[in-house]
C-alpha cells in the first residue's frame, strides 16, 4: 500500500541508534523503516550509531527486515558510544560516508548526547536530521517521556518489590541505586510506584540528617524495614556512600545496599514504550519529508512537537516540584 507521491525531495534516508540502548528502539525503527517504505524512500540502518557512521556501515532495511522486533529489548541496530565523532575529522568522514549512500536525511536515535552530536554535526554539514528521544533517563526537554523510560521504572519498581520482601523477612534498610546519569526521573518515579520511605535525586535539596529524620520517624512508629531510592547522580556519592554515611548517623537498621544497574536498561518493552516509539519514529519521517531538520520528535501533552536539538539538550529538565513533594508526603 506504497502512496503515490512524495512531499519533499528526499529519497533516501538512513536511521541509526546511539548513546545508551533503550527498550523500544526496535519499534522505533520499524516505524522510521515503515512510513520511510509507505513514501517510496529508500531506507538504510547505519549500524553502531556514529561509529557505523564513520565507518560506513549502512544496511538497505525493507519493510521484512522489521518484523518480529517490536516486543525485543535492545537494539538490533546496535549502539555505540562514539569517541571519534565528537571530533571536525570523524564528523567528516561521516558525512563523507553518507554522501557515498547518497542519503538526504537522518533519523537519529539517542539521548541528549546523540542530539548534541546531531546539532553539531548539522551545523557543518547540509544534512536534515530529525531526532527522536530514545533514552532510560527522560532527561530532554520538549517531550514528556522519551523511548524506554517506562520500562526502565517498571523494571527498577519490579526490583525494589522483590527487595521489600526481603527487607521486610529482615528488619532491614536498603538503600536501592538506580540509574540515570545525572537526573532523578527513574530514582523518582521508582520511588513513588514502590512507596519508598524516601529518594535521594540530584533535583531535590535534602541533606542527609533530612534523610536520617525521615528513618527515624519510620522506627518511632515501628517501621522494621525500610526502603530507600538513590539516584546514581546524586550529589552524595552513589547508594553504597550513602549508606555508609547514614549508618554512622543513625544505626538502627541493619543496612544493605542494591545496585540495580544495566538491569534496567534490558527487557521487553512496554506498551507505552511500544506506542511512543511507534508514534514518534513515524512522525520523524513525516516531520523529515514535511521539511523539518535539527529538531527532536517528541510527546507533548499527548500531541506531536518538534523541538529544536539545542532547546532540547539545554534546557535544564527537571522532575517536576509537585511530584517530589507528593513522594515526601505519601511516604510520611
Ligand atoms: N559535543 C558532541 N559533539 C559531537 N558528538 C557528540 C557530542 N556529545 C555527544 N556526542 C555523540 O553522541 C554519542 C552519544 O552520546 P551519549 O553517550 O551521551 O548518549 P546519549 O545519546 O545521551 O544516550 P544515553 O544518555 O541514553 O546513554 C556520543 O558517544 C558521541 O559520539
Ligand atoms: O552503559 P554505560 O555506558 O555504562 O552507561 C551508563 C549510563 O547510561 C544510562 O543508562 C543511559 O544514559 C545512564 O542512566 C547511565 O549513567
Ligand atoms: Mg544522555
Amino acid at each position: 500500500m506504497a502512496k503515490d507521491t512524495k512531499k519533499k525531495e528526499i529519497k533516501r534516508i538512513a536511521v541509526f541508534t546511539s548513546g545508551g540502548d533503550a527498550p523500544g528502539m526496535n519499534a522505533a525503527v520499524r516505524a522510521v523503516v515503515r512510513t520511510g517504505a509507505y513514501n517510496n524512500l529508500h531506507v538504510f540502518g547505519i549500524k553502531r550509531g556514529y561509529e557505523g557512521m564513520i565507518d560506513c556501515d549502512l544496511v538497505r532495511l525493507e519493510v521484512g527486515d522489521v518484523g518480529n522486533i517490536m516486543h525485543r529489548g535492545g537494539t538490533f541496530l546496535k549502539t555505540a558510544r562514539s569517541q571519534r565523532f565528537m571530533t571536525p575529522e570523524g564528523r567528516r568522514t561521516a558525512y563523507e560516508a553518507l554522501k557515498a549512500y547518497d542519503i538526504d536525511g537522518l533519523i537519529a536515535i539517542g539521548g541528549n548526547g546523540t542530539f548534541t552530536g546531531a546539532m553539531v554535526f548539522s551545523q557543518e554539514y547540509d544534512i536534515p536530521i530529525v531526532g527522536v528521544p530514545g533514552t532510560i533517563d527522560n532527561d530532554l526537554y520538549g517531550s514528556d517521556f522519551t523511548i524506554g523510560f517506562d520500562t526502565a521504572v517498571n523494571t527498577a519498581i519490579e526490583a525494589v518489590d522483590k527487595i521489600r520482601d526481603t527487607a521486610d523477612s529482615h528488619n532491614r534498610l536498603f538503600f536501592v541505586e538506580v540509574m540515570g546519569r545525572n537526573s532523578g526521573f527513574i530514582a523518582l518515579n521508582t520511588a513513588i510506584g514502590s512507596g519508598a520511605a524516601s529518594v535521594m535525586i540530584p533535583e531535590k535539596d535534602a541533606t542527609l540528617e533530612d534523610l536520617v529524620d525521615v528513618l527515624k520517624m519510620g522506627a518511632r512508629r515501628k517501621k522494621l524495614f525500610s526502603v530507600v531510592i538513590v539516584a546514581e547522580g546524586n550529589h552524595f556519592g552513589g547508594a553504597s556512600e550513602i549508606a555508609k554515611q547514614v549508618k554512622e548517623l543513625f544505626d538502627f537498621y541493619d543496612t544493605k545496599v542494591t545496585i540495580i544497574g544495566h538491569l534496567q536498561r534490558g527487557g521487553s518493552p512496554t506498551a507505552l514504550d511500544r506506542v511512543l516509539a511507534s508514534r514518534l519514529g513515524f512522525s520523524a519521517v513525516e516531520g523529515l519529508l514535511e521539511g523539518q531538520a535539527g529538531v527532536m520528535a517528541g510527546l507533548v501533552n499527548s500531541k506531536i512537537k518538534f523541538t529544536p536539538f539545542e532547546e532540547a539538550i539545554s534546557k535544564n529538565r527537571k522532575p517536576d516540584n509537585q511530584l517530589i513533594r507528593m513522594a515526601e508526603i505519601l511516604a510520611i
